[in-house]
């Protein structure tokens, strides 16, 4: 393996688990959506991304209403908007500060970002969640704040995670050449994406036993098992 230097970290499915995006976030932000516009909508940041969920879905004159059903839509579908991210992020916000919820991490995943830190790496979270959703997550994680760990993060507004060109960007934000960068995810697309761009992979499948016979990148059951 040739040496590390960085590793970029997806979030749902690899540092926490699926089960608290889809049972605790995703519903709390659907419930509080409608209201969290009707209150927020004079706001130029909340402005800005209905327009640009308008604009993703195709609408050219919606009204508040057929927006706000638009974006329940897609938090149904999962879909991955950089609007709808964005809208969520800030609804997350309130959950935080209320102390409604903290971020599921893995049990192992502070104290392996840890020793990475202490040995030299550098951190950076890619997720689809936006970077202020991010910055959240990791301050109000179980394992208490995570963010003085991280040195940057990225959202799809570097572009889509199943795309090569995002990688390349993000290693030349990071300013490492990508050979040197591991990308950390539970998404095979995604990393294929990454391995194209020529960084290097790790796949965590947290249920070993999924493990296909001939998998495409190197398979972890936990980050205690990522050797750097
Ligand atoms: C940043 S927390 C919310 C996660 C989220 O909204 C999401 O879509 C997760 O996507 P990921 O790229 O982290 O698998
Ligand atoms: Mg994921």
């Amino acid at each position: 393996m040739t040496i590390i230097r960085a590793i970029v970290t997806d979030i749902e499915g690899t540092t926490s688990s699926i089960r608290f995006v889809k049972d605790v976030l995703f519903p709390y932000a659907r419930k509080r959506l409608p209201a969290f516009i009707e209150t927020h909508v004079d706001q130029p940041e909340v402005q800005h991304w209905l327009h640009e969920a308008a604009k993703e879905a195709g609408i050219v004159e919606a009204s508040r209403q057929e927006i706000i059903e638009l974006l329940l839509a897609w938090i149904d579908q999962d879909r991955k908007s950089t609007a709808l991210k964005a809208l969520q992020g800030m609804i997350w916000q309130e959950g935080y500060e209320a102390g409604d919820y903290r971020a599921h991490v893995y049990p192992e995943v502070a104290a392996r970002l840890h020793a990475w830190r202490a040995d030299g790496l550098h951190l950076y979270v890619y997720s689809s969640g936006s970077v202020q959703a991010q910055r959240l997550f990791f301050r109000y994680s179980e394992a208490g704040d995570l963010t003085p760990l991280f040195a940057g993060y990225f959202d799809t507004e570097t572009g889509p995670k199943r795309e090569a060109a995002s990688y390349a960007k993000i290693a030349e934000a990071i300013g490492e050449r990508p050979e040197h960068i591991l990308f950390l995810s539970d998404v095979a697309e995604e990393l294929d994406a990454a391995r194209t761009a020529g960084l290097q992979t790790g796949w965590l499948l947290r249920a070993p036993a999924t493990v296909p016979p001939q998998a495409r990148h190197r398979a972890y059951a936990d980050f205690d098992a990522i050797e750097v």
